[in-house]
């Protein structure tokens, strides 16, 4: 890593989620203390919808914070594997939040990235947070091992903020082409934080550990970082 992960460790994913978004929470305090706003690129899938729930309960200033997915599924925005749909029910109690999408309405997957393009062009400060779960093929947002893209999309020094990704092959839980933050645009933030239970935990440790000259996706952003990265990690 570009700097040292601190590791945390948690008796429950119950836990883990009540300390994600304790943290979340006082990373938007700040940032809308220093400038009246707080902007967080949060992960899709499972894993971390507990934590987003929690954190949706704070009693924060929800229309001074925006959220963004770190990828998104190409699928229409009210297709049940939507990342931003997802998004929007576990911060449904967060009144006022605003939630940028990565996707055109009909996801279709060129013009998506072309607007998620123009969406982040409008938004070049760094996140105050990105929180990344991880894929047991040690896949992170969107960034695949051995989609097309991924060579580009993993460039620290890439200049575009967001590419379409095609997995390949198409994982079976969602097989959707994807739009995904690239490592150089996830990197831009004030902290990062992945958030992993159960075997994830070895997946990590084996991906760390990979010598293979293209490092697995985990490894190569987490490589990357020069800001404070905490990975969380509960059965
Ligand atoms: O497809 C995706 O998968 C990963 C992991 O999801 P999980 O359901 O195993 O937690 C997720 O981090 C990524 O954002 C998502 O689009």
């Amino acid at each position: 890593m570009g700097n040292v992960a601190t590791e945390h460790q948690y008796d429950t994913a119950d836990a883990l989620a009540e300390a994600v978004a304790a943290v979340l929470r006082h990373t938007c305090e700040e940032a809308i203390a220093r400038r009246g706003r707080a902007m967080l690129a949060l992960a899709g899938g499972r894993t971390p919808l507990p934590l987003y729930r929690r954190l949706a309960a704070a009693p924060l200033p929800w229309e001074q914070v925006l959220l963004l997915p770190t990828d998104e599924r190409c699928v229409p925005q009210d297709h049940p594997a939507c990342n931003q749909r997802a998004l929007a029910d576990a911060f449904a109690a967060a009144d006022g939040v605003r939630l940028a999408g990565l996707t055109v309405a009909d996801g279709d997957p060129d013009r998506s990235a072309l607007a998620a393009r123009d969406l982040l062009a409008g938004r070049p400060e760094p996140f105050d947070a990105v929180v990344l779960g991880m894929g047991g093929d040690a896949h992170v947002a969107s960034l695949f091992p051995g989609a097309p893209q991924l060579p580009g999309a993993l460039d620290p020094h890439a200049t575009r903020d967001a590419c379409r990704i095609d997995p390949q092959p198409l994982p079976p839980d969602a097989p959707y082409p994807r739009i995904s933050l690239t490592a150089a645009r996830l990197l831009r933030t004030r902290a990062l934080h992945l958030v992993i239970t159960g075997d994830k935990r070895a997946v990590l440790r084996d991906a760390l550990a990979s010598t293979a000259t293209q490092r697995p996706p985990v490894a190569a952003v987490l490589d990357a970082a020069t800001a404070p990265v905490h990975v969380h990690w509960s059965p």
